[in-house]
C-alpha cells in the first residue's frame, strides 16, 4: 500500500502516557513511546496496552477542543468531556470515532489527547476538521420523518435521545417531521418536500415506514423526470437522495439486511460517516397499472395468507405472526396458476451458491456494471425494444403452496439465514422460489430448513430461479379462452359451470385464491407483473461487514 504523507505529527499525552500521534489523509494513528512505571490495572474498557492504534479518518465522527478542568460551562455533552489538568499539558482535544462491537454494533468512542501548547491543540483540531470536510459523501442536511406509532411507540424518544445528539455532534442539521397519519411521509416526499435542500432522508420507524419513504422518493423522482410509473416496461430513474433507517418498528428487516443489526446508534453512525449501499427495487404492476414497489419479499400463498390473517389480529402485537403462521400452516392451502419468468443469464452468482452478500459485494458490483453496459448498448441500438433486451421467458404451470420472490436474503433475528441466503442487495435480480403442492410434513421440512444449516432448496418440490422479471397469473384469473385452449376446447359445459361458480361463490367449488404479501402490505390483485430495477435507491449503509476473526472490542484497531 502506498504510504501517505504525514499531515501532522506530535508527541501528545493520553492517559498520562506519551504517544506519537500522526495524521495523514486516511488515518489517525497513535503509538506509545513511553510507558508509566506503575500502571493501575483497570477494567477491560479502560486498559490501554502498549502499542499502536489507528482510526480511519472516514470513521471519525467529530473533533473538539476539550475543556480542561473548568467544569463550569453547561454545554451538554462537552461538559462530560472536561478533563483534569495535567502538569505541563494544559490543553486537550477529543476525537470521537466509530468503534465496532459485537454483532455489527457500532458505538461512538472518545479519545482525548493533551497538549503542552494551545496553538498546537488548535492546529490538531483544525487539521482533522479539514480532512473531515474533504469527505464529500457525508451528509450535511437531512430530512427526518418520525413515526410516533411504530413498534413500541418509542420512535420520538429514540430519535431525541440516541440519534439527534450524534447528528449535532457531527454538525449535521436536520428538519424533523413527526408524522400525523399513515402515508404522511410518502405524500410529503411526493409533493411538498424541497428535496434539493437535503443530502438524505431519514425514517425513524419500521419496514412499513421505510416503504412509505421509498414510495414517496421513487414516485417523486419519476415524476420530476417525466417517467410514467404505470408502464411496466419503463426504465426508472435512480433516486439522488440517500435514505437512512433508524430502526424503531416491530419489523426492521431492511435495516437488519443492510447493516447487520437493528440498532439506532449503529444506524445513526452509518449515516454520519456517509455510507452508501445500493438497493434493487422491484416494481409490481397489474394490467399496466402500477401497484407497489418491493425491496425484500413478494410472497403469494403461504406468506400472503400469513399476512392477511395477521392483519386481523393486530391487537395481539408481534405474536400475531406466530399465531397466523401456525394457522396458515395447518390450513395447508395450495393455489393453481402460471408463473412465467425471465432468468438472469450471464451473471455471477446463483441462488444456491454459498456466497453471501456482504459489504463491498463483488457480485453486486459486477452484475450492476454488466447491466448498465447492456442498457447503454441497447440505447445505442434504437430499434431494439426494451422487452427484446434479453433472454427467453420460461413458463411453469402448477399447484403451489408458496411463490416467493426474495430480492434480498430476508434474514432477520427470527430467521438468521433468511428465505434466500445467497440473494444479493444490488445485483439486479430477485430469487424466485416455487414451493409446489406437497404434504404438510414436507412443507414443514422446507420451513424448518430456514433455521438450520441444510439447504432449503434441496427438496424435490422446491425450485429456485434467479430472475430479472416474472409474471404470475392465478388459474381463476385466466380467461376462458386460455383455459379452453388448454383443455382442448372441452366445450360449453365447463365454461358455463365456471361462470356459475364465479358468479355464485357460495356454491363452494370456487377456486381458493391467495394474496400477495408485498414487503408486509397486501396487494389488491393476484395477477401481477414484476420487474427488478437494479440499484434504484441508495441507503446510508454499507452492507453487512465480515466480522474479524479475533475481535478486540475495547480498543481502536491495534496495528
Ligand atoms: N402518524 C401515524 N399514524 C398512523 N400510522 C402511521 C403514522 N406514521 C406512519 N404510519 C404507518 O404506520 C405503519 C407501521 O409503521 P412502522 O413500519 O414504522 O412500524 P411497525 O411497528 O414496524 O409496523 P408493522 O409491524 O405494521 O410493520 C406504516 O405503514 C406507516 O405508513
Amino acid at each position: 500500500m502506498e504510504k501517505q504523507p504525514r499531515l501532522l505529527s506530535s508527541q501528545l499525552l493520553l492517559r498520562n502516557r506519551v504517544f506519537e500521534v500522526t495524521l495523514n489523509r486516511t488515518l489517525l494513528t497513535w503509538k506509545e513511546i513511553q510507558t508509566k512505571k506503575k500502571r493501575v490495572s483497570g477494567s477491560m474498557h479502560n486498559t490501554f496496552k502498549l502499542g499502536s492504534y489507528c482510526v480511519p479518518v472516514s470513521e471519525i465522527v467529530a473533533v473538539q477542543e476539550a475543556e480542561v478542568d473548568k467544569g463550569t460551562k453547561d454545554e451538554g455533552r462537552w461538559q462530560k468531556m472536561s478533563q483534569k489538568p495535567i502538569e505541563g499539558y494544559p490543553y486537550a482535544f477529543t476525537v470521537s470515532y466509530v468503534e465496532r462491537e459485537r454483532q455489527h454494533r457500532w458505538r461512538c468512542h472518545d479519545v482525548t489527547f493533551h497538549c503542552s501548547d494551545g496553538s498546537l491543540c488548535q492546529q490538531w483540531v483544525q487539521r482533522i476538521r479539514e480532512q473531515l470536510s474533504l469527505l464529500t459523501s457525508r451528509p450535511k442536511h437531512l430530512l427526518v420523518y418520525i413515526n410516533p406509532y411504530g413498534g413500541k411507540q418509542q420512535g420520538k424518544l429514540i430519535y431525541e435521545e440516541k440519534v439527534a445528539p450524534l447528528f449535532s455532534q457531527a454538525s449535521i442539521s436536520t428538519d424533523v417531521i413527526v408524522t400525523e397519519y399513515a402515508n404522511h411521509a410518502r405524500d410529503h416526499l411526493k409533493m411538498d418536500a424541497d428535496l434539493k435542500k437535503y443530502d438524505g432522508v431519514v425514517c425513524v420507524g419500521g419496514d412499513g415506514m421505510f416503504s412509505e419513504i421509498i414510495h414517496g422518493l421513487i414516485s417523486r423522482t419519476q415524476a420530476d423526470c417525466g417517467v410514467d410509473q404505470n408502464c411496466a416496461e419503463e426504465k426508472l430513474v435512480p433516486c439522488r437522495v440517500r435514505i437512512g433507517i433508524i430502526p424503531a418498528g416491530s419489523t426492521d428487516c431492511i435495516c437488519y439486511a443492510t447493516v447487520g443489526i437493528n440498532d439506532p446508534v449503529t444506524s445513526a453512525l452509518h449515516i454520519i460517516v456517509g455510507d452508501s449501499q445500493a438497493l434493487d427495487v422491484c416494481s409490481v404492476h397489474h394490467n399496466n397499472t402500477f401497484l407497489r414497489y418491493s425491496v425484500s419479499l413478494l410472497g403469494y400463498g403461504f406468506y400472503g395468507d400469513v399476512l392477511k390473517d395477521s392483519e386481523k389480529k393486530r391487537w395481539m402485537g408481534p405474536a400475531r405472526y406466530d399465531v397466523s403462521g401456525v394457522k396458515t400452516f395447518l390450513t395447508h392451502h395450495y393455489y393453481e396458476g402460471t408463473v412465467s419468468f425471465l432468468p438472469a443469464t450471464d451473471i455471477l452468482g446463483t441462488p444456491r451458491d454459498k456466497t453471501k452478500c456482504r459489504a463491498g459485494c463483488y457480485i453486486c458490483q459486477h452484475n450492476g456494471q454488466l447491466l448498465s453496459e447492456d442498457a447503454q448498448f441497447y440505447r445505442m441500438e434504437d430499434n431494439i425494444s426494451h422487452s427484446e433486451m434479453g433472454g427467453d421467458w420460461r413458463m411453469i404451470r402448477g399447484k403451489f403452496l408458496a411463490i416467493n420472490a426474495a430480492s434480498m436474503s430476508c434474514a432477520c433475528p427470527r430467521s438468521p439465514k433468511g428465505l434466500s441466503p445467497a440473494a444479493h442487495l444490488a445485483d439486479g435480480t430477485t430469487d424466485l422460489i416455487l414451493v409446489r403442492k406437497c404434504s404438510r410434513i414436507n412443507f414443514l421440512r422446507h420451513l424448518l430448513r430456514h433455521t438450520t444449516k441444510d439447504d432449503q432448496f434441496d427438496l424435490n418440490f422446491v425450485e429456485v430461479h434467479r430472475v430479472r422479471k416474472f409474471r404470475f397469473m392465478p388459474k381463476h384469473c385466466e380467461s376462458d379462452l386460455e383455459l379452453d385452449l388448454r383443455e382442448g376446447g372441452a366445450g360449453g359445459g365447463k365454461k358455463l359451470l365456471r361462470k356459475i361458480c364465479r358468479d355464485h361463490p357460495a356454491c363452494g367449488c370456487t377456486p381458493i385464491n391467495s394474496s400477495w404479501n408485498c414487503d408486509g402490505e397486501v396487494l389488491p390483485h393476484a395477477a401481477i407483473e414484476v420487474g427488478v430495477h437494479c440499484q434504484l435507491i441508495r441507503l446510508f449503509a454499507r452492507g453487512i461487514e465480515d466480522q474479524p476473526l479475533f475481535e478486540d472490542f475495547c480498543t481502536p484497531t491495534v496495528i
